[in-house]
């Protein structure tokens, strides 16, 4: 169960939901716990040759993206046209983003067209002038990581009250104006609404930014999911480090965390949950799962890890270890930025600070009170 949000898609309980500036009638609450209704979802599909298409700014495996103009009003826009994937994946990214627009640093839905030439649908999103991550990374200074940071603690500590996790929070979907300092998070295709004791799908987000509880088969994940990833992007700007755990694959995703953050607690997270119990004879045993059970691959991915590591177990490696002569000349990394770090990277998902908590850290100081000022304007 999530420590914070955890009745937010529960309950009918009328009256309106808000969150600070963002109020939003009870409909919208409806919307996330009623899954069948996503057929029922009335969608607009507004004239699609209002929109021209500048460029091609890139594309994925359910979509291509094109820098667009608004004939309306001249302005610039992103159209985001979908490939023929289910409709109802399509039409669960449009009531995520309508449950979401208007929240701080997410991005925004503009309109949603349909091609009857093409037959394709595309999502119209508010325009940000990206610099790509990997451009930035390697010249952010401490202060610009700090004020990335906290707005994308912002935007999800928004999207984690409104019940939403997003489950693929990485670099590349963090849309990031430098000289206006505007943070967008974006690609909403993944996300999912939280229920308590629902089991979700493992299989997703991107390997690098994946947390523990995927990686060993936990189920019954929750937003904290989202705050693993921020660790591993915090991490990766702080060392310098393109992506910090780097692994080969899924099973090598976890030695790599393993080497980090030691096999001890890493033996106490996989009984608490009790995910695997130790035999007299010390061989690893997962509790539910037999040959016919399909987590019994993940099982093997673990165990496989395990069995590795057992020889040679771990200890927890410091994190000041990590500060490179690279990383030192470019931002000195503080205390509390190595604190934060430390409260983000936690095999035990309950562990782990929620969005509200990290942007409380001393980290933000001199961040928070500038941002919140200029978020009023
Ligand atoms: C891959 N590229 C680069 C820039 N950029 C890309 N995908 C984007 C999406 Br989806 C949105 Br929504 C926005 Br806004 C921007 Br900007 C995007
Ligand atoms: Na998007």
């Amino acid at each position: 169960m999530a420590r914070v949000y955890s009745d937010v898609n529960e309950g009918l309980g009328p009256g309106w939901y808000d969150y600070g500036p963002y109020i939003t009638p009870p409909s919208y609450r409806f919307l996330s716990h009623l899954p069948e209704d996503v057929e029922r979802l009335h969608i607009d599909w507004s004239e699609p040759d209002r929109y021209e298409i500048i460029r091609r700014v890139g594309g994925g495996k359910y979509s291509e993206v094109f820098e667009g103009i608004d004939m309306t009003n001249e302005e610039t826009c992103i159209i985001k046209v979908l490939k023929p994937v289910s409709k109802k994946k399509i039409k669960r990214e449009i009531k995520i983003l309508r449950n979401l627009t208007g929240g701080p640093n997410v991005v925004s839905l503009l309109n949603v067209v349909h091609d009857p030439i093409s037959r394709s649908n595309s999502l119209i999103m508010e325009y940000v002038s990206n610099v790509d991550w990997k451009d930035l990374y390697p010249t952010f200074t401490e202060l610009e990581i700090k004020h990335y940071m906290f707005q994308l603690l912002k935007a999800l500590d928004f999207v984690h009250s409104r019940g939403i996790m997003h489950r693929d929070v990485k670099p590349g979907n963090v849309m990031y104006d430098r000289e206006n300092r505007k943070l967008r998070l974006i690609d909403w295709g993944l996300a999912e609404f939280y229920h308590p004791g629902t089991e979700y799908h493992i299989r997703v987000g991107s390997r690098y930014y994946k947390g523990p509880e995927l990686l060993v088969g936990y189920k019954k994940y929750d937003y904290s999911l989202d705050m693993w990833s921020v660790g591993c992007m915090l991490a990766s700007m702080l060392f310098g480090r393109e992506h910090f755990f780097r692994g080969r694959d899924n099973e090598d995703q976890l030695v790599r965390i393993i080497k980090v953050l030691g096999t001890d607690t890493f033996e106490r997270y996989l009984e608490k949950y009790s995910l695997f119990i130790r035999t007299d004879n010390g061989a690893l045993l997962d509790r539910c799962v037999t040959p016919g059970n399909p987590q019994f691959a993940s099982v093997f991915i673990l165990v496989g890890a395990f069995a590795y590591l057992y020889q040679h177990s771990y200890p927890k490696i410091p994190w000041a270890r990590f500060i490179t002569a690279a990383s030192e000349n470019r931002t000195n990394v503080s205390h509390e930025a190595i604190d934060l770090l430390d409260k983000l990277l936690r095999y035990d998902h309950w562990e782990r600070v929620t969005a509200a908590e990290a942007m409380a850290h001393a980290y933000f100081n001199n961040v928070r009170l500038e941002t919140t000022s200029k978020s009023t304007e």
